[in-house]
């Protein structure tokens, strides 16, 4: 990229981090590598001048009143850099890094102790509360050291087959982008609505695994391997989040989850609430997330959360998706505040956003403007301006730079000097121009720029995104690594998923909507067989019919509940997992019996009612053979509401089916569990009676009961293979 003045340029946070290590420990190895470092693209070789962030921090270490007195006081450049040499993953717990930084902007100062405050002392506090006026509060965050990772991307392309109708042709959604982002930087991309941000984010959080991606993305100089999946927090642009669950607990489940096993529970709990002071959402720590049906916390406090899901782990590469979007212009500030003292913390940070205040724009280190999928500018942020202004486009009024660049990756050149070249070509008539105003098109200025990168800068930044990364190869070697590490044993995970189960979902199964469904059947069945008898034929024949009602109810009933099971939690499944949360047996098993307690509850209710109401056989040993049938009825017909769910995936497809599965049952009856079901209940009333009911002859009920059971098993057997599947076709 052609630079003015390169030779003063201010140099990145990860040039600072790695001299100031280079310094501190004076090791050869880390100054070789540091001087190997590229400058925009992979970090600024020389020796310029201390930039003011860096010399700020220096002042800070240096102050007794800032804790630069006291020796376990460590910088946090070094922490970072002794983290890079000397990593080692099981040193998580223990090694806490006391540091201190201090922010560039505002007069905040930000404090990285990695104590834990005491709860009580939490709500005293409130370091992030939307009362706050920014620049007078001092924020917290634990932070330990991680390894840090050095993201490049190269000559990146995702292409998408669009099917019509009787054609499928292919849609480019991203055309060949390369930049890259240092441990200790944000790096922000920006562009148009539909420019290709989020699938740029995407690919590189690794969470679109497609044959029609091309190009290189390599962490720490290597590919993506399974081992990143715990050190990546990836904060999605739609909040994934339970309803029903409060602020407090989905932190607590998501620490519990997540962290290393070397951590006790009591750690991990005491963690969640660090992240919900770090955060500011002490206020709402005990109200639900809340969501379409349900009031729950402030779109600002969810947003938080969801980051707070995410930097609950002490990601290495934190992405973010929007995370600004929606939030007032202080809120947002504070967000990307707090994004930037992550990235001081010797974290990688990679963030989309739509149109940043000035404010926001001057916090970012590196930037990537992306237009209908190309790039138009990789570089620093604070050099975005002048680049533009080299290749002949700057704004002819005063306007936030933000503004300006998106102005002119949507073609916008209203208020923007016309480039000598482009103009010319208008002129000689060569190019597209708007006819009211003589301006080129939109798609004309679109290629200018995308022309322009490409012949002066795109080669020289590729060149630096070459360079390897100043590790060591123990460090690299450990991203090599596909050991995964899961933060729970498997019956941890089991039991956390199945209690997060009970606590998310009591809500759906207690509605009165579905007691009072169940109920009103009950009664009204009640009084159609009222106080039936069985001293003819005709009487049983009658009562068999209620018994077959029963057994059809049950039948249907927990098909079209379960059906929606794993429709409904595919984002939460696909983020849980991508991020390597817990194992996929452990969540279905603890998925399909957390709901079972619930689901049995209603039809003791029915069989109350309606047992004594038609007065069935009384006694208690048929109640409680009658009970536990339907009991094995709608375990089997949840298993196949759990696998057409899985193996559609789709809420619209299940719905869809919803409406037909009675059709098909009806198909299949006799294969079904309704008819064995119907089977055992004429066993279970009428043997004593008479060996056949309705022309079915009433034998011992084993083929029925080893059928149901069957059934029970392998329908489930068939949702799980369908998840697993689901699973490899997201490359998750
Ligand atoms: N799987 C897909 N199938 C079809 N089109 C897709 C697919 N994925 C992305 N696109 C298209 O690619 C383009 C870029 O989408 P993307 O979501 O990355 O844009 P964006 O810059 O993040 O937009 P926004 O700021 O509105 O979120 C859009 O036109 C989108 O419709």
């Amino acid at each position: 990229m052609e630079k003015p003045n390169s030779t003063t340029l201010a140099r990145t946070k990860s040039d600072q981090l790695i001299e100031s290590m280079a310094a501190a420990l004076k090791s050869p190895q880390s100054s070789d590598h540091s001087s190997g470092m590229p400058d925009s693209g992979g970090g600024g070789g020389g020796s310029g001048t201390l930039s003011r962030k860096s010399s700020r921090r220096m002042m800070v270490a240096a102050s007794p009143g800032r804790g630069g007195g006291k020796n376990t006081h460590i910088r946090k450049s070094r922490s970072a850099q002794i983290s890079q040499m000397k990593f080692e993953l099981d040193d998580l717990s223990s090694g806490a890094a006391l540091s201190r930084a201090s922010s560039a902007s505002l007069g905040f100062s930000f404090s990285f102790t990695g104590f834990t405050m005491p709860p009580d002392e939490i709500a005293d506090s409130k370091p992030f509360s939307d009362d706050d006026i920014p620049g007078t509060k001092t924020i917290k965050f634990q932070t330990e050291p991680t390894i840090p990772i050095y993201l490049k991307f190269k000559d990146v392309s995702y292409k998408v087959v669009m099917k019509g109708m009787t054609t499928s042709h292919e849609k480019d959604i991203l055309n060949g982008i390369s930049g890259c982002v240092n441990p200790g930087e944000v790096l922000a991309l920006m562009g148009p609505s539909g420019s290709g941000k989020t699938t740029l984010l995407n690919l590189l959080g690794a969470r679109i695994c497609h044959s029609t991606i091309s190009g290189s993305i390599t962490y720490n100089d290597q590919s993506y391997s399974k081992f990143l999946k715990s050190r990546i927090g990836f904060v999605t642009q739609d909040d994934v989040l339970f309803p029903h669950l409060t602020v407090k607990e989905t932190l607590t489940y998501a620490a519990r989850l997540r962290l290393p096993k070397t951590y006790t529970k009591e750690q991990k709990e005491k963690r969640a609430l660090d992240v919900i002071y770090e955060l500011g959402l002490e206020r709402c720590q005990d109200t639900m997330i809340g969501g379409s049906f349900v009031r729950g916390v402030s779109g600002g406090e969810r947003k938080r959360v969801c980051i707070g899901n995410e930097i609950i782990i002490n990601p290495s590469l934190l992405f973010l998706d929007e995370p600004t979007s929606g939030l007032d212009s202080t809120t947002a500030l504070r967000i990307v505040q707090m994004l930037q003292d992550i990235a001081e913390a010797g974290k990688t940070v990679v963030t989309t956003i739509h149109q940043p205040s000035s404010r926001l724009f001057h916090k970012f280190d590196k930037l990537i403007l992306l237009g209908k999928g190309s790039l138009l500018y990789f570089g620093k942020a604070s050099e975005a301006m002048n680049y533009f202004q080299s290749i002949g486009c700057s704004p002819l009024i005063s306007m936030n730079p933000a503004e300006f660049l998106l102005d002119l990756a949507n073609g916008n050149i209203n208020d923007v000097s016309l480039p000598s070249e482009l103009e010319d070509r208008v002129q000689m008539g060569t190019v597209e121009s708007e006819r009211h105003s003589g301006k080129p098109s939109p798609a004309v200025v679109h290629e200018y720029l995308v022309e322009a990168y490409e012949s002066r800068v795109a080669e020289t930044e590729k060149k630096k995104i070459m360079a390897p990364s100043p590790l060591d190869e123990e460090v690299k070697s450990k991203v090599r690594s596909s050991k995964r590490e899961w933060g729970a044993s498997w019956y941890e995970q089991f039991s956390i998923l199945f209690w997060r189960g009970i606590k998310e979902r009591k809500h759906d199964y207690f509605s009165w909507l579905r007691i009072t469904q169940v109920l009103s059947t009950a009664i009204i069945l009640g009084l159609l067989w009222w106080q039936s008898d069985t001293k003819n034929i005709k009487d049983l024949q009658d009562q068999a019919g209620l018994l077959f009602f029963i057994a059809v109810f049950w039948g249907f009933f927990p098909v079209f509940t379960a059906i929606f099971t794993f429709p409904q939690e595919r984002a939460m499944l696909s983020k849980e997992r991508a991020a390597d949360m817990y194992r996929l047996s452990a969540y279905f098993l603890a998925r399909t019996t957390s709901d079972l307690p619930l689901d049995l509850i209603l039809p003791v209710l029915f069989l109350l009612v309606v047992y004594f109401m038609a007065s069935l056989r009384l006694s208690a040993t048929p109640f409680v053979l009658t009970i536990l049938t339907v009991f094995l009825c709608i375990v089997a017909a949840q298993g196949l509401g759990l696998a057409i769910g899985a193996t559609l995936m789709d809420l619209k497809r299940a719905t869809t089916l919803a409406s037909r599965v009675p059709i098909f049952i009806s198909w299949i009856r006799y294969m079904s569990f309704n008819y064995h079901t119907y089977k055992l209940l004429l066993k279970v009333q009428y043997e004593h009676l008479t060996p056949v009911v309705n022309g079915i002859k009433i034998d011992s009920g084993l083929t029925e009961v080893a059928a149901l059971i069957a059934m029970v098993f392998g329908y489930r057997f068939l949702a799980y293979l369908s998840l697993r599947r689901m699973k490899l076709q997201s490359g998750a």
